[in-house]
């Protein structure tokens, strides 16, 4: 029999072409939104999709995280401010976080109130705020991957331009001008707006990864731009509204050693 709580269990959706050893942790908090999408995602993308509960004290063994997006704990006091405090959260900071020793740390992915729990977190630099606009967006943005050399960007080219959909209130990433500088510096934007600036973040930053390139990140949202027909078109042209889905295969691959 069975030792897991029944609430850690696979997602359903349908696996195109599954790889063994791929097992995806996708987070689900109370107000969360997008964990379904980027459960699908990951099997599209040819992992296991393994649902965590947001008060699990562990992880379950998954290879790498996802936070996914939406309002947890209702975004009240902040965005992520209240979820940055959840068992998992305690569990994820320490096997993903500053301390971490290990040669291969963990893989860690979260999109927009992922984004905003990470900060909050102190697992990467930076803040939101609201828009500067202060009004809630939801459009189709293009981005230019700049940083390749995570996990979770390895298979996109460098400075390749995607498009992907966006919709969110707190979005504005702000840092001091010290942090700023030394994330440019050191080359940890890994996506940067394209266009219309969309929220005035700083240095138009849309996604960034900590010192060790094993935590990112991002505002947009590539889970939902993984199938064609339902994302938004590619800014080529050329994928029919699947850009995110290079998000998903890049993990899946990196956690087979690049084989794939
Ligand atoms: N898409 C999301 O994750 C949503 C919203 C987010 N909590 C906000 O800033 O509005």
């Amino acid at each position: 029999m069975s030792t897991e709580s029944p609430l850690i269990g696979s997602f359903s959706a349908s696996p195109a072409q599954q790889l063994d050893g791929a097992r995806i942790g996708v987070v689900t908090f109370p107000g969360t939104l997008d964990d379904r999408d980027a459960a699908r995602a990951v099997t599209l993308g040819g992992g296991t999709a393994v649902s965590l509960w947001h008060g699990d004290e562990s992880l379950h063994g998954v290879d790498a995280v996802i936070l996914p997006g939406g309002f947890s704990y209702g975004d009240y006091l902040r965005a992520g401010a209240l979820a940055r405090f959840a068992p998992v959260m305690n569990t994820l900071i320490k096997e993903a976080g500053a301390q971490q020793t290990s040669s291969s740390p963990l893989p860690v992915l979260g999109i927009c109130n992922g984004f905003q729990m990470l900060t909050e977190a102190h697992l990467l630099p930076g803040s939101m705020i609201n828009n500067d606009h202060l009004k809630f967006i939801c459009k189709d943005q293009v981005l230019r991957v700049e940083n390749t050399s995570t996990a979770w960007t390895a298979q996109f080219t460098a400075d390749e331009l995607i498009a992907v959909p966006m919709k969110n209130q707190e979005g504005q990433y702000v840092t001091s001008a010290q942090e700023l500088e030394q994330i440019e510096t050191e080359g940890r934007v890994v996506f940067r707006y394209v266009g219309d600036d969309p929220n005035g973040s700083r240095n138009r930053i849309a996604g960034v990864t900590n010192e060790r390139g094993n935590v990112v990140g991002l505002m947009p949202h590539p889970e939902h731009a993984v199938e064609a027909g339902y994302g938004p078109d590619d800014a080529t042209g050329m994928r029919n509204g699947t850009d995110g889905l290079t998000v998903f295969t890049s993990v899946v691959s990196s956690l087979a050693g690049g084989q794939q």
